[in-house]
């Protein structure tokens, strides 16, 4: 059974690569870092590590790898596989669907056997996306073809895994802790039996609790935290004052959950504890500007912050906690991440007003776009106390 991964960064090798290796896949990682590629190749094996106590570790054995950039070699890949992952960041799905669409087209010509291929990637729909972005480069012809065969289903990805600082380049630390949860409906032929895979008739209740709550809870942590001067989510959601905003901001997602779901309250609770313990964990060194990375695709209207505010106010939810959050995104000034850097030039270039408008869709006559203006005041003044006590 072969396996093609695309992306064997911090999920790919730390999550997804290790559970197919685990089911008995022959892993092909495809990835557009050649050093990466070749170290693969070289060795054909790494280790995950556990950031925990135990500081267990795994070797994982017969990998490989190709370079994303040779659309034949990932096509022939795709022609033959038995399954297909990815986990290289939502945005970057447009730019694999050419080698998918080619790979697929190859298929459907030479067999008839069904495939699946997830992304396994923090978006609402990542494998619809990646869907309609392979779609749009297929022949008309095959369509049909393709639509019987070629299954895209949603899935929600959960382990913490840090940018990583070992001498073991292939090395990858990671929470113990995963969830993996796909979306059953859409699968076509057989159900892949990955162990540890859970698979639901109806992801939306799974990816928007765990967007919303880890990825909200992450991102409100990494963005106050940040102004405050902090290094990691460790030393952010110790302060005492970050922790009450990060809790609020669970709160209110959590009410939204729970009257939207009928999640029931008390296990919600304890689902939101769990997360804010996992933030806390002392043997992962997790830095806030990787948590607060790409603030654009974060502030965007259907992901983890502004999506949940606008729904805890349409169900009578003051937002405030997701509101600092949302306003710490716009004060995130960190030089080297280029999405940061654009929204600042947009702050000074068009104004604040505009900017926030732009970005996250809210308009500036809206109820949440007072709570932000307010909230960005407040972090502003609380920054300055907290650097002058
Ligand atoms: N790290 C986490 O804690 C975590 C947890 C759950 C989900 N995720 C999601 O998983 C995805 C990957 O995150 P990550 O932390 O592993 O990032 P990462 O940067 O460690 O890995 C991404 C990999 O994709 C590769 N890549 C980039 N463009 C490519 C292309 N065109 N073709 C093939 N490979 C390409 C990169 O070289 C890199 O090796 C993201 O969507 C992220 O939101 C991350
Ligand atoms: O990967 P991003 O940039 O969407 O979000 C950053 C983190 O919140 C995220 O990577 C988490 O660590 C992960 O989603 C935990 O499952």
């Amino acid at each position: 059974m072969i396996a093609v991964h695309f992306g064997a960064g911090n999920i790919g090798r730390g999550f997804i690569g290790m559970l197919l290796n685990k089911a008995g896949y022959d892993v092909c990682f495809v990835d557009v870092n050649k050093d990466l590629v070749s170290e693969i190749n070289s060795r054909n094996e790494y280790t995950v590590l556990f950031a925990d106590e135990g500081k267990e570790t795994f070797q994982i054995r017969g990998v490989r790898a190709i370079d994303g950039q040779d659309l034949d070699e990932v096509a022939r890949e795709i022609a033959h596989a038995d399954i297909v992952t990815t986990a290289v960041g939502p945005n970057i799905l447009k730019f694999i669907a050419p080698a998918i669409a080619k790979g697929i087209q190859q298929r459907v010509k030479s067999q008839k056997q069904p495939l699946n291929i997830i992304a396994c990637e923090n978006t609402i729909g990542g494998s619809t996306q990646l869907k309609a972005y392979v779609y749009d480069l297929l022949d008309e012809s095959v369509k049909k073809q393709v639509e019987s065969m070629i299954g895209f289903p949603d899935a929600a990805v959960d382990r913490i895994v840090p940018l990583q600082k070992n001498e073991d380049p292939l090395l990858v630390m990671v929470e113990p802790f995963f969830e993996w949860v796909i979306d059953q409906s859409k699968i076509i032929g057989s159900i892949p039996a990955i162990e540890g895979a859970t698979y639901v008739n109806d992801l939306t209740p799974f990816i928007e609790r765990k967007l919303f709550t880890v990825n909200t809870g992450h991102a409100v942590t990494a963005y106050v935290g940040y102004q405050y001067g902090f290094q990691t989510i460790e030393q952010a959601i110790t302060n005492e004052s970050i922790y009450r905003i990060t809790k609020g901001a669970l709160q209110e997602t959590g009410n939204l959950l729970v009257r939207k779901y009928g999640f029931d309250p008390q296990q919600h609770e304890e689902y939101s504890a769990k997360i804010l313990k996992r933030f806390l964990n002392p043997f992962l060194s997790d830095d806030v500007t990787r948590v607060g990375r790409s603030p654009i695709r974060k502030l965007s209207p259907n992901d983890r912050l502004v999506s949940p505010a606008m729904q805890a106010l349409n169900h009578g939810i003051v937002p405030t906690h997701l509101g600092s959050g949302i306003a710490a995104a716009f004060v995130f000034d960190h030089p080297n991440d280029p999405e940061a850097m654009e929204i600042q030039e947009s702050i000074k270039e068009n104004g604040l007003t505009k900017t926030i408008t732009r970005y996250t869709g809210i308009p500036d006559d809206h109820e949440l776009f007072r709570i932000v203006t307010k909230q960005l005041d407040w972090i502003k003044k609380s920054r300055n106390d907290f650097y002058n006590h």
